[in-house]
């Protein structure tokens, strides 16, 4: 991974910007594609959205493998073989980390949108509408919810897994958890984050499905487990439930992609057995 340049002098994670911002207005059938991995929470995200709203015929999408090595995101049987050959093809000058999400236009050859927070709203706003996952009435609070996730948690267990330093990772740390805390209180008194399922829920399972398996130890997220907390528990499971959230999840790829891809965290690549969880009603 080439994190360095995402290492701030005081050792906290600042994560690159997203080079690709093209807007998604308009579904054309056969033109763009999605490539994701089950392993990232923020294309999951895309791959939920895709599946509630029924986009499957309209947005093509392509899984990569979920052990990346120094080239990049491998695509299995792909033309071409890694996901870098899309960004130079679209920017012969790009630098950054090759991410997923991106979406690529076939018929101009190029990466549309890497731009992770927008490709979701893209969708639910031009692409399809039912179920609503972005009602107007809403917007401006699923906006703040959104930011009140990435900054508190949804990010924030990359800055504590990511930090170079004791202080920065406890201070990520403190946020993840009293964030945590927060969303128990809420989802205690209601079903979903606000009175209908929408886009924050999405945001925030991704980051819920990886807690346990993933961040608690590997990004020493330790204090208490998602299994700890009553209502957030409770309210992962019902999400799981619903088969476009557990379709696209995939644990054992989750695990391999963290514990095998990030040796700066990980140095044996030794992924851990366990822990057992039953995501079962
Ligand atoms: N586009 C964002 C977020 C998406 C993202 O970080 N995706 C990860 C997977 S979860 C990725 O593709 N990483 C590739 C790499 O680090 O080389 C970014 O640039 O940080």
């Amino acid at each position: 991974m080439k994190l360095s340049g995402e290492t701030s002098r005081n050792g906290r994670f600042q994560r690159q910007p997203n080079r690709f911002t093209d807007r998604l207005d308009s579904p054309e059938p056969g033109r763009y594609r999605l490539y994701a991995s089950y392993a990232c929470p923020w294309a999951q995200r895309v791959l939920i959205v895709r599946k509630l709203l029924g986009l499957e015929d309209l947005l093509d999408v392509t899984i990569v493998d979920p052990i990346r090595d120094e080239k990049g995101w491998r695509i299995p049987d792909g033309d071409p073989e890694y996901l870098s050959e899309l960004y130079h093809a679209s920017d012969p000058g790009y630098t950054g980390r090759y991410t997923v999400p991106c979406v690529w236009d076939t018929q101009d050859k190029r990466i549309v949108t890497n731009d992770f927070p927008q490709i979701t709203l893209d969708l639910e706003m031009s692409w399809g509408t039912s179920p609503n996952l972005y009602p107007e009435r809403l917007r401006p609070d699923i906006d703040i919810m959104n930011d009140r996730l990435y900054h508190g948690l949804n990010n924030a267990v990359y800055e504590a897994g990511f930090a170079r330093d004791q202080q920065a990772y406890e201070e990520a740390v403190a946020r993840v958890f009293s964030t945590l805390d927060f969303l128990e209180v809420r989802l205690a008194e209601s079903e979903y984050l606000f009175d209908t399922l929408t886009d924050s829920d999405v945001r925030l399972y991704t980051t819920l499905a990886r807690f346990d398996a993933v961040y608690y130890a590997h990004f020493k997220c330790s204090v208490r487990r998602l299994i700890d907390y009553p209502a957030l528990w409770a309210y992962a499971r019902r999400l799981y439930a619903i088969p476009a959230f557990r379709e696209t999840t995939v644990f054992d790829q989750i695990k391999r992609h963290y514990y095998i891809t990030q040796t700066n965290i990980n140095p044996t690549r030794i992924v851990p057995v366990g822990p057992e969880i039953d995501w079962s009603l």
